[in-house]
């Protein structure tokens, strides 16, 4: 089931009109960064309750993805981070391709596992996690 609401863009300019590439295109351009893949996550504002999207690194794996709540090694998390925790049912669109996951936050074996293909994609990923004590929350999506 679809996720519904009115879209309300984010603050970086440059992840929205990235955002905006990619939907207006149909998944068909905007769709990397510095050469490596883009997905776009769709989640539901934790106090807006607005639809709110988000470019992320693409990381997948039979089927289901990681998205790595990094901020480029920010010490805060990302709002969206919030918004996953608030409500898990999200939407994940890579290429032309759009469904419905749920995300849950991935602890011990499971985050390493997945880390290790994150950084497989986006080595940034290891030297974020070294600017900030914080530990860098890694989400896995599985289709619903
Ligand atoms: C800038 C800020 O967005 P953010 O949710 O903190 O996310 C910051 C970044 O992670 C986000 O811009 C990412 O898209 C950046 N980014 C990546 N960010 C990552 O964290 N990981 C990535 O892998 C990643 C890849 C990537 C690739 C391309 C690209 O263009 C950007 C990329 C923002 O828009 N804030 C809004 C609020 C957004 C929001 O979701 N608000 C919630 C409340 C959330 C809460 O409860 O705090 C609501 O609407 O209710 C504001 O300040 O008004």
């Amino acid at each position: 089931m679809p996720l519904t609401g009115e879209y309300e863009p984010g603050t970086w300019d440059w992840s929205s009109k990235q955002v905006d590439l990619y939907e207006s295109s149909g998944g068909t351009d905007g769709t990397t960064l510095r050469g490596k893949p883009v997905i776009v996550l769709t989640s539901v504002g934790a106090k807006s309750g607005k639809l709110r999207k988000n470019p992320l690194m693409r990381v997948e794996h039979e089927g289901e993805y990681a998205v790595v709540a990094s901020k480029g090694g920010d010490p805060a998390h990302p709002s969206w981070y919030h918004n996953l925790v608030a409500q898990p049912h999200v939407e994940l669109q890579d290429g032309p391709v759009k469904k419905d996951y749920r995300a849950r936050v991935a602890t011990g074996e499971e985050r390493r596992v997945w880390w290790e293909r994150a950084v497989a994609v986006w080595p940034d990923y290891d030297d974020y996690q070294k600017k900030t004590t914080r530990e860098i929350p890694l989400f896995v999506l599985t289709p619903i």
